[in-house]
């Protein structure tokens, strides 16, 4: 879509922070130790402009479900508002909220788990529509007639339209209109006769004809019932996703993932949302069906004038589907772009390392250097200090007097993590037998820094930076851990781990992260 159609935000989210709260285990409980709060979603703000696709990517265990739960007021934010347009979603009274579910939806991942094995897919679709007693007359459209006759006098007919038409007509800018041809008999067979006159209607609506004093007297009502017209609604949507109305009787277990996943969209847009969270919608599928899904969901957009929030892992799904995305890591929004200059120009380095490892189709690409994020995403119950993505970033800012390669300045931030007791604990007594069979003719406390050297640094350390090391080693070695790790503290610390870099919104390219300082 073009910049000119969006703009207006519908959805805004304002520090939003969404903790669990679990006890570690039934020690935890009887002594009744503080709970551990997982911090899944942890302070982000972004907003969702009407009509675009949003992208919320990042690695499995950042926080995205849980976004796009917390947006529905599927779960109760821990902090933090999300407004849709413009009123806050959770906190509201019954009414307020089955009317903002009627206007927001999500489709999950896995169809199969969403939908009940036991209704057939009809009745799964028309689900919402009965708990919102769908289809309803919306009292704030107009129902109109565009009549033409033939064959019959200027003025010798009137339409007269049911105000509840608009259940079976679709309206535009609130205006549902009703197409209708009055013809009378091709030769005058004088006195004109109910049986003279046929009605031609063409949408689905149900007519009456009265002939009195010379003029036909057309009424145009919908008479069947409630229930009738969710079947049909149920039976356009089938279509509209393209399966067909007569595989409403079937139940989920007859279908194909890809198959599954369209019941899975038209029971999201059978109460006609303005909002839609697709929660990793394709992710479950195979590639080939994927790129079906895809468009389907496209021209759904498109047609029904939704916004979505595209949630999913993979960089490449997002690329054609989305108009703007965010990335998301521990908890954190860490760059905002629109799609192109997200892909063109990645500014964070998670951004830029989630990129490098999209699979490329082209083939002189395929050979350039691949640097795959190492390792897995930190516990939320204990994110880094500073910048979350430090633990793994290849660009940690060292301190302007540490003088190393980012490899040999990364062996030492990794060292420290586990002298901190971030990490795995350092093996000490281990370690120290190890360094007694490896120099027995060495000093204990000096063979247990030449070997740790060895062991945990394949880069060399000179001048202070080995002096540091070297001296935090004989202060574990002395079973002093605090002094060892203020002294790697103070030569090594970088300010990735000091400060967390802000998510500015209003930079022309917000990323949180200090290279953008
Ligand atoms: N009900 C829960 N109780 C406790 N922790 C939870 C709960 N749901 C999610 N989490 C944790 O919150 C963090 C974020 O989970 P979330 O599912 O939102 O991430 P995600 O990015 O959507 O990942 P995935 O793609 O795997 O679903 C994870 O560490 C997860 O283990």
């Amino acid at each position: 879509m073009s910049d000119a159609e969006r703009g207006r935000s519908l959805v805004e989210v304002e520090d939003l922070e969404k903790y669990y709260y679990e006890q570690d285990s039934l020690l935890d409980t009887l002594l009744r130790r503080e709970q551990t709060a997982v911090h899944a979603v942890d302070g982000i703000s972004f907003e969702v402009e009407e009509g675009e696709t949003l992208g919320l990517v990042g690695e499995s265990g950042c926080g995205k479900s849980t976004t796009g739960e917390t947006l529905l007021d599927l779960r109760e934010p821990t902090g933090g508002t999300v407004r849709f347009d413009g009123e806050p979603v959770s906190g509201r009274g019954k009414a307020e909220t089955k009317a903002f579910r009627k206007r927001a939806g999500i489709v999950f991942q896995d169809p199969f788990s969403s939908l009940n094995p036991r209704m057939t897919i009809g009745e799964s679709i028309a689900e919402p529509l009965k708990v919102h007693d769908l289809p309803a007359s919306d009292p704030d459209v107009n129902v109109v007639t565009d009549v033409q006759t033939e064959n019959l006098p200027p003025g010798s007919v009137t339409v007269d339209a049911a105000d509840d038409l608009d259940t079976v007509v679709e309206a535009r800018d609130g205006t549902a209109t009703v197409h209708v041809t009055v013809r009378g008999p091709e030769e005058d067979r004088g006195e004109l006769a109910a049986e003279d006159v046929t009605v031609d209607v063409e949408e689905d609506v149900d007519t009456g004809v009265e002939v009195r004093d010379g003029t036909v007297h057309v009424r145009l009502s919908v008479e069947r019932s409630r229930r009738e017209l969710r079947r049909e609604r149920v039976e356009e949507l089938l279509d509209r996703v393209g399966l067909s109305a007569d595989q409403y009787d079937r139940y989920p277990h007859e279908f194909s993932g890809g198959q599954r996943q369209r019941v899975g969209i038209a029971r999201a847009l059978a109460v006609e949302p303005d909002f839609v969270v697709l929660d990793e919608p394709v992710s479950a599928l195979d590639v080939s069906v994927q790129a079906q899904i895809l468009n389907l969901l496209d021209d759904l957009q498109e047609e029904y004038g939704l916004t979505y929030l595209f949630i999913a892992h993979d960089l490449s799904v997002v690329r054609h589907v989305c108009d703007r995305v965010a990335v998301m890591y521990l908890g954190e929004i860490v760059e905002v772009a629109e799609t192109d200059a997200l892909f063109e120009d990645p500014r964070h380095p998670y951004t830029q390392a989630l990129l490098e490892s999209v699979p490329r189709a082209d083939v002189a690409e395929r050979d350039r250097e691949v640097h795959t994020l190492e390792g897995d995403v930190p516990s939320p119950k204990n994110p880094p200090s500073g910048c979350r993505f430090r633990t793994r970033c290849p660009k940690v800012i060292a301190p302007d007097d540490v003088d190393l390669s980012q490899a040999a300045y990364r062996e030492v931030m990794d060292f420290r993590e586990r002298v901190e007791g971030l990490g795995e604990p350092l093996p000490l007594d281990y370690l120290r037998e190890e360094a007694a069979d490896a120099y027995p003719d060495v000093e204990e406390t000096e063979a247990l820094v030449r070997y740790v050297r060895e062991e945990f640094f394949d880069h060399d350390l000179d001048g202070d930076d080995r002096a540091a090391v070297d001296e935090a080693v004989r202060s574990l070695a002395d079973g002093d851990e605090e002094s060892a790790v203020e002294t790697l503290r103070e030569r090594f610390e970088s300010v990735c781990e000091r400060a967390s870099p802000d998510l500015d919104r209003d930079a022309e390219r917000p990323a949180a992260c200090h290279l953008e300082d």
